[in-house]
């Protein structure tokens, strides 16, 4: 139908308009889907006809790839930035968003979130809706903006880092097979009983503080997923990190711990220690689990967590 109206206008001497009207319909974004199979713990395959479905393809020429490994997310992100891709989809957790992430990042791409996580913090915190119909249509709207990122130790991350229980616990999750939100209950309440506290030396913005703590989590945003928020004022646009000290409990107040997460009340919990910061160097008793978004890595006795500004283009409702 445009082809025969542009015919009839370009023959009638609308020349000038007619190239405008091709120019736009070439100018649609080059936009590609990256697909963890295994993120969330549900099958994918049929995702791409979904998407190819409910998507704009006024606006978008849309590309589908599923990753076959870790890391592969990030390899794919970095060869689509190459290659003239303007828009980059992590459809998966908070895993596959980091990996995609950090090369849009790199090459100051765009990137869009597909909730398909067992925990999906950052796209919660972002309101990015669940319902795969619903958050396509935002990816429609092309609403962008600017979000912070930050670094651990080099290793950029978007939502929360850390170490201590929460990264044991990744560095265990990984390793079992069964995903989804009720496997990471399962392990949580087995791990906790055997989980010893450490010391740490933080140093926020040159104030030191020590401390024995659970876990200690530095948060651009607010929560692990699933509503679970650890550091419930934290905000990606305040260039500002939450580190959030978990200070040693018995395990009759594991309830109370939970209840306090749940209810976004970690502020108010003496459980609980949230320091806001911008430069942030931690020394541990002992090199070992960290977690950058939920992954696991090891690292040394020393970590350095700094905040990029206003540093990632998303695409948010
Ligand atoms: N084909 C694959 N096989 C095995 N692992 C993969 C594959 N593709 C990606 N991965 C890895 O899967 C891991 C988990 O991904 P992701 O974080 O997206 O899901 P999740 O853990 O279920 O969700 P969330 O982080 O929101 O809780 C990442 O480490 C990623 O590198």
């Amino acid at each position: 139908m445009i082809a025969k109206i542009v015919y009839f206008l370009y023959f009638k001497n609308y020349r000038l308009f007619c190239t405008l009207i091709l120019f736009n319909l070439q100018s649609k974004n080059n936009i590609l889907f990256i697909i963890n199979p295994i993120s969330g713990g549900k099958g994918k395959l049929r995702i791409p006809d979904f998407i190819d479905k409910y998507l704009d393809k006024e606006k978008f020429s849309p590309n589908f790839i599923f990753t076959e490994y870790i890391g592969h997310a990030g390899e794919l992100a970095d060869e689509a930035s190459l290659k003239n891709f303007d828009i980059i989809v992590a459809a998966g957790g908070d895993g596959t968003i980091n990996e995609v992430a950090t090369k849009v990042l790199k090459h100051n791409k765009i990137l869009g979130i597909l909730p398909l996580g067992s925990g999906n913090g950052l796209a919660r915190f972002l309101n990015i809706p669940k319902n795969l119909r619903q958050a396509i249509s935002l990816i429609n709207n092309l609403k962008i903006e600017k979000i912070d990122s930050a670094t651990f130790n080099n290793k950029s991350f978007f939502n929360l880092a850390g170490m201590g229980f929460d990264a044991h616990l990744s560095a265990v999750f990984s390793s079992d097979k069964k995903r989804g939100l009720s496997g990471y209950v399962k392990l949580g309440f087995k791990e906790v009983f055997n989980y010893q506290p450490q010391v740490y030396t933080i140093n926020i913005d040159g104030v030191e503080h020590k401390r024995k703590a659970f876990a200690v989590t530095i948060a651009n945003s607010s929560q692990y997923g699933n509503d679970v928020f650890i550091a419930p004022s934290a905000s990606v646009k305040d260039g500002l990190l939450d580190v959030c000290i978990i200070k040693p409990f018995s395990l009759l107040k594991l309830p109370v711990l939970s209840y306090v997460m749940l209810k976004g009340r970690a502020e108010t919990s003496d459980m609980i220690e949230i320091i806001k910061g911008k430069n942030i160097k931690i020394t541990r008793q002992e090199a070992g689990a960290v977690h950058v978004d939920g992954e696991p890595l090891q690292m040394g006795v020393e970590i350095e967590a700094l905040v990029n500004p206003l540093s990632l283009q998303v695409i948010v409702p």
